[in-house]
């Protein structure tokens, strides 16, 4: 099902205001380190449904500042003991306990994490994980280093995988329309798509298989059936 599908297979797609309030919500009973294991363990595991260990075992993730970036962190852990073996690119670091313990548990496993995108980046990997922003970026001028990495990631070969949000589309209206605007094959929706996604029509997932039905109902949307254990769904 292409992402046109996706408002009928969720009900609808949600606004920004709405996925903060939606997360702000889980926040009361979760806490964010539980959400970001299970959203980064379902973004590893639809990477690998996309792209398999045999045919693709070397992703580029790329982490911002915010959660978005550490659900990249998880799914980049996970995607090392899944036998795939990554590089994280994770410029500005938060000094935030979470981030500093995740930071610090995939440097145990050796996984290189960088400042910038490495020289000869296409030839030595092969694809890329968008972790730079989520639902809560903020249209307008990139501030650095995120001025320089967006437009190489545009300009990179590889096949691109987003979490949650095309890194720099407007979260409710989608891309700018320029030359720079991240064109991802694969779309890792967490807890529901958003707004944004009318725009994609690649090959569609969802991930964050957490949402109590309280809140599903709450807001008016629907989680497509998971399978058996499956921490993903197709849209
Ligand atoms: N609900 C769930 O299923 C879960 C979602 N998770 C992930 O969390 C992100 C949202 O995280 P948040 O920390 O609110 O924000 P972002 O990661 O989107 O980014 C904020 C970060 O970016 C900076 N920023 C904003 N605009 C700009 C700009 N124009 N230039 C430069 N920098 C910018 C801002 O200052 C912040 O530092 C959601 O999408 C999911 O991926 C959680 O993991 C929990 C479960
Ligand atoms: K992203």
């Amino acid at each position: 099902m292409a992402s046109s599908g996706a408002s009928a297979a969720c009900g609808r797609l949600l606004s920004a205001a709405e996925a903060a309030a939606v997360d702000e919500e889980l926040f009361e009973s979760f806490s964010v380190d539980s959400l970001m294991e299970l959203a980064g363990l379902s973004v590893a595991a639809a990477l690998a449904d996309a792209f398999p260990l045999s045919s693709h075992p070397r992703p580029l993730v790329v982490c911002g500042p915010g959660n978005n970036g550490g659900d990249g962190l998880v799914a980049a852990r996970h995607l090392w003991h899944f036998g795939y073996r990554p590089t994280i690119i994770y410029p500005k670091r938060s000094q935030k306990p979470l981030f500093v313990n995740l930071a610090a548990q995939v440097g145990a496993l050796g996984i290189p994490v960088l400042d910038a995108m490495p020289p000869g980046a296409d030839e030595a990997h092969h694809m890329l994980l968008d972790c730079v922003f989520g639902f809560s970026f903020k249209p307008g001028s990139l501030r650095a280093p995120f001025d320089a990495i967006l437009p190489a990631m545009a300009a990179s070969t590889l096949p691109l995988v987003s979490v949650d949000v095309p890194s720099g589309w407007d979260v409710d209206s989608g891309p700018a329309g320029g030359a720079d605007d991240l064109r991802p094959a694969v779309l890792i929706s967490l807890t529901a798509p958003k707004a944004c996604a009318a725009h994609f029509d690649g090959r569609h997932y969802l991930g964050g298989r957490f949402v109590p039905p309280a809140i599903l109902e709450k807001y008016g949307f629907t989680q497509p059936a998971f399978s058996g254990a499956e921490q993903f769904v197709r849209l």
